[in-house]
């Protein structure tokens, strides 16, 4: 295992993306993380908004394609909704990594579908093969290696690793 990015250089960039979304995500919006891989990320994220004074809606969006696979199954399927109406409401979606831009797109997809009037997205990391893909905030442009640790998991392993490295 390749440590790529540490839990300090992780926490200065979610406090970066905090202060991007301060101005925007008010109360009247609602952080939807799309599990299982957003967790560790989405609570760091929604715990640096509510420091700034900003009190959104927590919700989840249980999501999968890759299964226990390194590869997507290139089909999004839903394991369970969210909890709350969303129609009438912007929303910004959370995730831990954008690497085909299928997970985000389906879940943009669904959430308007539903009634959202608009969606912000971002994943804490982007892979290269996302690069051009719709995204609003990032927080690391990763090399093309497959990744663990900081929500990402190599079949349910490694999710709670504080750093990100890569698995050779
Ligand atoms: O941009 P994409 O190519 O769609 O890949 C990104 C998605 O892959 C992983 O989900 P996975 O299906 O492995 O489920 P998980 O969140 O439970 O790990 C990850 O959590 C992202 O949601
Ligand atoms: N664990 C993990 N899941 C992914 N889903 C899409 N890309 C990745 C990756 O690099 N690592």
């Amino acid at each position: 295992m390749r440590v790529l990015l540490s839990a300090e250089e992780i926490a200065e960039r979610v406090e970066a993306l905090a202060d991007g979304f301060a101005g925007q995500v008010d109360d009247g919006w609602t952080v939807v993380a799309l599990l299982q891989g957003a967790i560790p990320f989405a609570a760091d994220l929604m715990r640096a908004i509510e420091r700034r004074g900003r009190h959104p809606i927590y919700d989840s969006l249980w999501l999968e394609s890759y299964h226990d696979a390194r590869e997507s199954s290139g089909k999004v399927v839903v394991r369970a909704d969210i909890s709350r109406a969303i129609e009438g409401r912007p929303a910004l979606i959370v995730d831990d990594v954008f690497d085909s831009g299928r997970t985000i797109a389906y879940a943009r997809a669904h959430l308007m579908a539903k009634g959202a009037t608009r969606t912000l997205a971002c994943a804490f990391v982007r892979k290269p093969q996302a690069m051009g893909e719709a995204i609003d905030a990032i927080g690391w442009d990763a090399p093309n290696d497959f990744l663990v640790g900081y929500g990402m998991d190599d079949a349910g392993r490694y999710r709670g690793l504080p750093y990100i490295a890569a698995l050779d």
